[in-house]
């Protein structure tokens, strides 16, 4: 396998007017969608970046029919709710923990057999949390099981979908769209009422896109949390998506022109989901120059035209129930907390360990390596700003282990652009699964970001 290293060394100001790809989340879920709805769905500002051309992958394998015309737009022709073929190959989810777990609830509920695996990170990755809910859907699974010989619910797995689906009442254990997602999707082909109740509220656009498709959703609080309820078998039928700039790439050049003095950038027809924002609420908390203009509302979602200015920023503790709307964003805010004026506490991380790598490990280690003191805990992060007396710029220099991660890559490019040294992740590749075009974006706005043995841009 290639690996690409990437630098990314002190740049002047960013300026420009850009629009980063399309929402990730909302990508995976308008292909799988539109996959089982009868007739045409046509889909514009798809993310085309690796993850998501999985779901297309394995949803062509799934017998829907799949074409991506010269503007840009995906036309989808579904097979109907409870229609999707057996696939003759494996289902390669790639890097995606989503394609992977929404996939396996909907297929949960067809009397199909598939197996799925995926690369070496996602096979890493916990399905039991999946697998468990849809067990009780009437599913069944043979996965691969870990080092200790604990569980079997590790990719490759094996699922025998059920041919008579029984509707559950699920109470999320973990804050996990991707879990309720999963067992929302398999409630749609289940005759009767699935609900799935959720303690903390996660991001909605399973439930937002499953009601533009035409299904009953019925959404209430209730003591034990937010309860939704997803009424069986519905006729979902081809329609419009556009799908927003996905804030959670968003944020890479938004920190990056918060922490360049001198900089203005604006960020175009962002996704504004009440939640998917928490980081943009807390870099305003922590002093961001972050404004949201041009409000409106594109496909169902809300979304807005973002303003971000450069200027220093404060510490904070971050709200631990702020953690699911911006569960992939921690990485980038430990860049700006480097940067910061004192200390920002972060707490309620626990699942930032089962992502693509464990991300906490990860974040400590590479500020560490770029001179920045952190205290790592079970599941929180404490970083100690260098603040104003070191001009706002750690010192850099380091060298970062990516494991495979996008988020880690680019959040640590990001630094680079603010650090007295160079900063060198030692793998960028995993940026193409979600945000292909960043290298090329974040040049465009000023940023030196390059490969290693390329030529030091001048002024660098
Ligand atoms: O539902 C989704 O699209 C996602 C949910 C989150 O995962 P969890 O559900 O595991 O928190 C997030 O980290 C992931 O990037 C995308
Ligand atoms: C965690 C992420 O994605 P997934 O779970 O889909 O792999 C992410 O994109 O940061």
């Amino acid at each position: 396998m290639t690996v690409k290293p990437l630098t990314a060394t002190a740049s002047g100001p960013l300026t420009g007017d850009v629009r980063v790809p399309g929402d990730k989340s909302i990508s995976h879920r308008a292909l799988m969608l539109s996959a089982i709805a009868v007739g045409e769905s046509r889909v514009e500002g798809l993310l085309e970046g690796e993850d998501v051309l999985c779901t297309a992958a394995a949803m062509r394998a799934l017998g829907a029919e799949i074409e991506r015309d010269d503007n840009g737009v995906w036309h989808i022709w579904g097979r109907g709710v409870g229609g999707l073929q057996e696939p003759a190959n494996v289902l390669d989810m790639g890097n995606s923990g989503t394609a992977a777990r929404l996939l396996l609830g909907l297929l949960a509920t067809h009397p199909l057999t598939a197996t799925m695996t995926g690369d070496e990170s996602l096979r890493g990755r916990p399905m039991g949390r999946v697998t468990r809910p849809l067990g009780e859907m009437g599913a069944a699974f043979t996965g691969r099981s870990d080092l200790s010989g604990k569980g079997r619910d590790l990719l490759p797995l094996t699922i025998q979908g059920s041919d008579s689906p029984i509707p559950i009442t699920y109470r999320l254990p973990v804050a996990s769209a991707q879990v309720k997602s999963a067992v929302l999707l398999a409630g749609l082909n289940t005759p009767g009422e699935t609900t799935v109740i959720e303690p903390a509220h996660t991001r909605d656009h399973s439930e937002l896109m499953l009601r533009h498709f035409g299904a009953r959703i019925k959404v209430e609080e209730t003591s034990e949390g937010r309860a939704t309820t997803l009424t069986g078998q519905p006729e979902l039928t081809g329609r419009y998506i556009t799908v927003p700039a996905d804030p959670s790439s968003a944020a890479f050049p938004s920190v990056a022109a918060l922490l360049s003095p001198g900089s203005e950038i604006t960020l175009r027809a962002v996704g504004m989901n009440p939640h998917r924002i928490g980081l943009f609420i807390t870099l305003r908390e922590m002093g961001a120059n972050i404004e949201f203009t041009n409000e409106r509302e594109e496909g169902g979602e809300p979304v807005a035209d973002l303003i971000v200015r450069a200027g220093p920023l404060q510490g904070i503790e971050v709200p631990a129930e702020r953690a699911p709307s911006m569960i992939d964003e921690y990485p980038v805010l430990a860049m700006a907390a480097a940067c910061a004026e004192g200390t920002t506490v972060m707490r309620g991380l626990a699942e930032l360990r089962v992502k693509e790598c464990d991300r906490l490990a990860a974040t400590a280690r590479g500020l560490e390596a770029c001179g920045v003191k952190v205290e790592e805990g079970e599941d929180s992060l404490i970083v100690h700003g260098v603040g104003a007396a070191a001009g706002y710029r750690p010192e850099g220099g380091g060298t970062v282990a990516t494991h495979f991660d996008h988020r880690i890559a680019m959040s640590f490019l990001v630094l680079g652009l603010v650090s007295k040294a160079p900063v060198t992740v030692d793998d960028a590749t995993a940026i193409d699964t979600s945000f292909p075009d960043f290298q090329r974006l974040m040049t465009g706005l000023g940023a030196h970001v390059f490969a290693r043995n390329a030529p030091v841009p001048s002024g660098a």
